[in-house]
């Protein structure tokens, strides 16, 4: 018999979503085709397989403020005994985007060989719906071709939102590629973006400001985001609060960046050397040509609205990960939607996701981990009475080796709901945010209660000081 169509399954996007998806399609015995093209930022930059998470997102994001934390070390090293390192020492900027982008370089190698090995067809083309079966594939030189496929799945990501100016300013995009320092720099928002970027760009050495619109962190638990943001500005990083950007503009040859915002009425004004956004981001949404084939998109944003099975209002297009509207913007989340759907399609589950008591972190200079409710949340929810709230101060051990002021800022939180005794809200800021958080997420899963976790042996002394206060 003819086969109708070319593949059971077209991926579109080759991030997380889409090459969990795929190779879980392709591992299900079906015949997988992807397209993946990385259109370039207003300042040309452009990047391999892989989509945000490993070019521009998750990968150099954690890289950089690891290597800020490096210098950091060195004052440590000298207090435990290390010789030969007295000197403050130079950072080479360059020679870190080289190391960052080798490294990145790899994985993008690593994601093709690996896509080739389950027997997927990788188009490196920017792909458009011609009908419901139906893409058009555009490669770099302009030229086109036709594929057909059963089913489609969407999972094109998003791309920072801008705003005045794009180039006059730059974003996360741009910024692990720039091989010139970024100098003094202004960061424009204040919530994972802004202060991720403000924190690395900082800590190798660069005169850094934030301008935020209202608060840090507003999303946030607001006790968590103060400890925040008090440890970064000790640290030197200027937060300017209330300010709404007024203009942009070029000055000393187009070098500098003159920037004028309004407080309290106010107009205020400096110059730096970069400008960065951190504003947000837009589903990637509006060239693919969803509306005509009768996808519904939300016009705010872009994003395609998706069903709890990822079904979009066209039966045989899904759409999972940062496109859809109402998910969370994470690659794990995204990575477990395409497996699922992918074994929902053609094996034998029906298992959907659970977007609850997800954990997340911030990776400032101080690291912040969270999971389930902030304590304003937990309020609206279940009333001041309803909840009681346990804190936690402490002092890191590593942070023994010499006098550190900002040890203040470390702390935790547990928000218990007090009819059920349920955990339903964990804060941590601290050291190794990421890892802590994590462990805490599965106690979380299982619906963990305040009695469970004060019956809980702590590995280490040390833990157990912080957890014990928060007993
Ligand atoms: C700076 C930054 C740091 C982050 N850090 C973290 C972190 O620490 N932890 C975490 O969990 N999450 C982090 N995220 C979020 C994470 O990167 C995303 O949630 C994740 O990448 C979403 O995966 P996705 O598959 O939905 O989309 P993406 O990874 O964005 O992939 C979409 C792909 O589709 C391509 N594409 C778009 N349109 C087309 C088209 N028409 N044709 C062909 N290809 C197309 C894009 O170029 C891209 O490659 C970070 C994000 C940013 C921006
Ligand atoms: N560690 C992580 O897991 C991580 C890291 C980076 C990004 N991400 C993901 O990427 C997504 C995007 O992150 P983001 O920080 O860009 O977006 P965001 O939506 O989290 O925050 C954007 C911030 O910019 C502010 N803002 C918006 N317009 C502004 C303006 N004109 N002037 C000043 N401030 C303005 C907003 O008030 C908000 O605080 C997040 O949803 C997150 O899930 C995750």
């Amino acid at each position: 018999m003819l086969k109708k169509f070319q593949y059971d399954l077209f991926v579109i996007g080759g991030g997380a979503g889409g090459l969990a998806s795929s190779k879980a399609s392709a591992l299900l015995g079906k015949k997988v085709g992807m397209a993946d093209y990385a259109t370039p930022s207003p300042h040309a930059t452009t990047w391999g397989t892989g989509g945000t998470c490993v070019n521009v997102g998750c990968v150099p994001t954690k890289l950089m403020p690891f290597s800020a934390r490096m210098g950091e070390i060195r004052k440590d090293q000298i207090a435990a005994g290390y010789q030969g390192i007295e000197s403050e020492g130079k950072h080479n900027w360059k020679q870190l985007i080289e190391t960052v982008q080798k490294h990145i370089k790899e994985l993008n190698v690593r994601q093709e060989s690996s896509l080739k090995d389950h027997g997927i067809d990788y188009y490196n083309k920017f792909a458009k719906f011609i009908d419901r079966h139906t893409i058009e594939l555009t490669d770099v030189k302009g030229e086109k071709e036709i594929i057909s496929a059963k089913n489609i799945i969407v999972c094109v990501g998003s791309r920072p939102m801008l705003y005045q100016d794009p180039k006059l300013v730059i974003t996360s995009e741009d910024v692990f590629q720039q091989t010139t320092p970024p100098g003094k720099t202004l960061v424009i928002g204040a919530s994972y973006v802004g202060l991720e970027c403000a924190g690395f760009i900082h800590g190798f050495g660069f005169d850094t400001t934030v301008l935020v619109r209202t608060r840090v962190m507003r999303n946030f638990d607001q006790e968590m985001a103060q400890k925040v943001e008090g440890y970064m500005s000790d640290n030197g990083i200027k937060f300017v609060k209330r300010a709404l950007l007024q203009s942009i503009s070029a000055v000393d040859n187009g070098k500098r960046r003159l920037v004028k915002w309004v407080r309290d009425g106010v107009v205020e004004e400096d110059i730096y050397d970069t400008v960065l956004y951190g504003i947000g981001r837009q589903a990637s949404t509006k060239q693919l040509n969803l509306e005509s084939i009768g996808v519904k998109i939300d016009a705010r944003n872009y994003k395609i609205m998706a069903d709890e099975y990822d079904r979009t209002t066209v039966d045989n297009i899904y759409a999972i990960g940062d496109c859809c509207l109402n998910r969370l913007e994470y690659t794990p989340i995204a990575v477990m939607a395409g497996r699922k759907l992918a074994k929902r399609l053609y094996g034998d589950s029906n298992e959907i996701m659970d977007y609850a008591d997800v954990a997340t972190t911030i990776y400032t200079p101080i690291e912040y981990g969270c999971i389930g409710l902030s304590e304003e949340r937990a309020q609206q929810r279940y009333g001041q009475d309803g909840i009681k709230i346990y804190r936690t101060h402490f002092k890191p051990l590593q942070w023994s080796f010499r006098q550190r002021d900002d040890a203040k800022y470390c702390g935790g939180k547990l928000i218990v709901h007090k009819e059920s005794d349920r955990i339903v809200g964990f804060h941590y800021v601290g050291p190794e945010a990421a890892e802590v958080t994590q462990g805490f997420a599965v106690a979380m899963k299982m619906k963990c209660t305040k009695k469970d976790f004060d019956n809980t042996v702590p590995i280490h002394p040390s833990l157990a000081e912080e957890m014990v206060l928060m007993k």
